[in-house]
């Protein structure tokens, strides 16, 4: 196993990768975890309420609506938006400006959405090309593309994965948490990670709830989880 954790912002810190039969410590698994809160009548009470959550438990990031920016963290823990959430259905334009105003609002990483129609209409020149326009957008700051993986077939997984890695790309993530298809699978995350190798990082987030979950996620090849449940998650493990 390798355990790179920390405050370095380059792509593949906050990444653990599990042996097949391994189990990560509490504190491993939550170096690896986006503490998140994405609900849409979340308030700041609420958000101050997760970071401080965050800190004691040590997870990498905290993950909140790009609206709740900027948001006071103690050093070392990262903060993570989201981008043309959680339909993608947004305009390019519109996703770039958003980024870029995550970033200079305080956003160290961006979890952008896809648009899932040019998914569907297998228009991978336009994912390429959107994920390049946000990716700019961001700067040296840290782009993690929501591939919506319940939604598309293992073809679909594949050339999306493929189109986001050409246009820079730092992670592929699985789930809003959000879509009605459902959250991450194992056999999703096994695929996504088979697709982009060690290059890039592979986020697991959408209905992980229990440590088990979380274990299988990482088993699979997952080296980020995003998770709201992550008090339940961590208590399923060993110190
Ligand atoms: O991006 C992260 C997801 O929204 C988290 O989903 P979850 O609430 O099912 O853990």
């Amino acid at each position: 196993m390798s355990h790179a954790a920390g405050s370095e912002p380059t792509p593949l810190a906050g990444t653990w990768r599990a042996q097949p039969a391994s189990t990560p410590t509490r504190a491993e698994a939550a170096a690896v975890i986006d503490h998140t809160l994405l609900r849409p009548e979340a308030t700041a009470d609420q958000v101050a309420e997760l970071v401080a959550q965050a800190a004691r438990l040590g997870t990498y990031c905290v993950c909140v609506s790009p609206s709740q920016l900027p948001v006071a963290v103690p050093g070392g823990l990262r903060v993570a938006t989201v981008c043309g959430f959680p339909s993608g259905a947004h305009t390019t334009a519109v996703k770039a400006a958003e980024a870029r105003e995550a970033v200079d609002r305080g956003a160290h990483e961006v979890d952008m959405v896809l648009d899932l129609a040019q998914v569907k209409e297998h228009d991978y020149n336009a994912v390429e090309s959107e994920v390049r326009a946000v990716k700019e957008a961001v700067g040296d700051s840290l782009l993690k593309v929501i591939i919506e993986s319940a939604a598309l077939s293992d073809e679909e997984v594949v050339a999306v994965c493929r189109a986001s890695e050409r246009a820079g790309a730092d992670y592929v993530k699985t789930s809003t948490g959000f879509h009605p298809a459902g959250g991450a699978s194992t056999h999703a995350v096994a695929l996504m990670r088979a697709t982009v190798g060690e290059r890039l990082g592979v986020k697991a987030s959408g209905g992980i709830r229990t440590a088990q979950d979380a274990v299988a996620m990482l088993r699979a090849g997952a080296s980020r989880l995003g998770v709201s449940a992550t008090v339940s998650v961590l208590e399923g493990l060993e110190d």
